[in-house]
């Protein structure tokens, strides 16, 4: 189990990167399994979760070479399906959640697709069924075992229907998606999930040849084509990283500009930022955010105590949530944090109570913040990082408290966040990995 050693109370001030997406990562590097041709994708985010997967690629039989720090190229010339059944990939493959988009793009390209279940953050009940019966609605058996715990899917044929998802579930629009681009005849999904994330994925699927239009709604309409070709692909900038750099600069009073966020891709993260009193600015295609004593949190016209909760897009992303939360306890004012879509992300709030700050958590869904302003730091402690997010609020948490804190479990953080104690103390932060 990693551990950070961070010192709290220090300012940052500098430019920093974000990485690429996350997220989009795992979509477009599954993608790759649908041509045999080579495709390039650059701004790949050296992380954890995306480095499992490239092996888990490569173990599957798929030419990959690194072109550059943040560049691959892929060639998915020769798959070992077989290999989907051995021990080695259910334990690789149930290391993270984005091994469930192999197998769309399998199904398509080779007519079955297994899959163990999933790992990625405990946050609450993860259901998969919308990927399933979207894949049944394209004409594909289906099968779960829960003695072996397994996933497969199975078809000669695909062909194009109407279907509405039961949700707007992001990995699982992409994975339908996948399977859709090669079925015969059109289909139409509604309540098509529409983050960048799919919109990205949506357009490199285009560039490889597919026929989808209705990017960046609900309604996605899918011609589908033979087969795929090569492209080359970049990813956007990690969303979720840039609302966790906003937030760690408003709670360390810090000046920093986070360079080339494509501003036009982040809906209303920076708004909903705006909306807790955090001043910044747009600078060409840039987020300056200058070193601020304190900000008070908004409430609604009628002054009621504003509410911060998460939506499918174009709503607020539920990936930033527990940054708002943190961000909250030292604004002036109050906010209830309203987790919608998972029931066990909220909990790490002990850790902040601990540190001094005023939280009721009133259900697993729901948390009231009283901000205190700076009128009373957080006190540093020691604390286990519950999951990737929680773990980045923990982290932001430790930098503003007065003392030396202890975060273990960072690899959680490493799930997502590249080289993140390296890039902060360039930035005049002191994390130290003790282990
Ligand atoms: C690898 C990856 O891309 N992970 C992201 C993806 O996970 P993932 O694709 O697994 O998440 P889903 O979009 O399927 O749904 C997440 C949860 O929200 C619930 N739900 C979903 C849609 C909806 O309209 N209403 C609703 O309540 C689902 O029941 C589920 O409990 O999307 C989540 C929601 O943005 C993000 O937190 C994850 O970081
Ligand atoms: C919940 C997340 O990731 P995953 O879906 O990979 O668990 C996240 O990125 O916040």
């Amino acid at each position: 189990m990693g551990t950070f050693e961070i010192k709290g109370g220090l300012k940052l001030s500098g430019d920093i990167h974000p990485q690429g997406a996350k997220n989009e990562a795992l979509q477009i590097l599954c993608a790759i399994l649908l041509t045999p041709e080579e495709v390039v994708v650059h701004n790949v985010p050296s992380i954890l979760d995306v480095n499992k997967l490239i092996d888990l690629l490569q173990s599957m039989g798929v030419e990959v070479n690194k072109l550059s720090d943040s560049s691959y190229s892929f060639k998915a010339t020769q798959v070992d399906i077989n290999y989907l059944r051995t021990d080695e990939f259910r334990v690789k493959a149930a290391s993270l959640r984005g091994s469930i988009m192999v197998v769309g793009p399998l199904l398509a390209r080779f007519g079955k697709g297994f899959v163990p279940r999933p790992g990625g953050d405990k946050i609450g009940r993860r259901r998969l069924d919308t990927h399933f019966l979207g894949f049944q609605r394209l004409g594909a058996s289906f099968d779960f075992s829960i003695a072996e715990n397994y996933y497969a899917v199975e078809a000669s044929n695909l062909h194009g229907c109407n279907m509405l998802l039961d949700e707007a579930s992001v990995t699982g629009t992409a994975n339908i998606l996948m399977a859709a681009v090669m079925a015969k005849g059109v289909t139409t999904m509604y309540n098509a999930a529409c983050e960048p994330y799919v919109q990205q994925l949506c357009k490199l699927l285009n560039r490889m040849g597919a026929k989808i239009t209705g990017i960046g709604s609900n309604l996605l309409t899918i011609e589908g084509v033979t087969e795929l070709h090569g492209a080359v692909h970049t990813i956007l900038p990690d969303m979720i990283e840039i609302g966790s750099f906003i937030g760690m600069a408003a709670m360390t009073q810090s000046e920093i500009t986070i360079k080339n966020v494509s501003y036009d891709d982040l809906g209303i993260i920076p708004y909903s930022f705006e909306r807790m009193g955090i001043k910044m600015e747009r600078r060409g295609d840039d987020i300056y955010i200058p070193a601020q004593d304190g900000y008070t949190i908004d409430t609604f016209i009628d002054g009621s105590i504003l509410t911060i909760a998460d939506a499918p897009w174009p709503g607020l992303t539920p990936d930033l949530l527990s940054v708002f939360l943190v961000v909250a306890t030292q604004a002036r004012g109050s906010v209830l944090i309203h987790q919608k879509m998972f029931e066990s992300r909220l909990f790490f709030v002990d850790k902040l109570i601990d540190m001094g700050a005023q939280i009721i958590l009133c259900d697993p869904h729901r948390a009231t913040v009283i901000g205190q302003g700076n009128r009373v730091k957080l006190r540093a402690t020691v604390m286990t990082s519950p999951d990737i997010r929680a773990g980045v609020a923990l982290l932001i948490a430790a930098m503003s408290a007065e003392g030396t804190s202890i975060i273990h479990n960072i690899e959680q953080i490493d799930r997502g966040y590249e080289r993140i104690d390296e890039r902060l103390n360039k930035l005049g932060a002191q994390i130290r990995r003790i282990q």
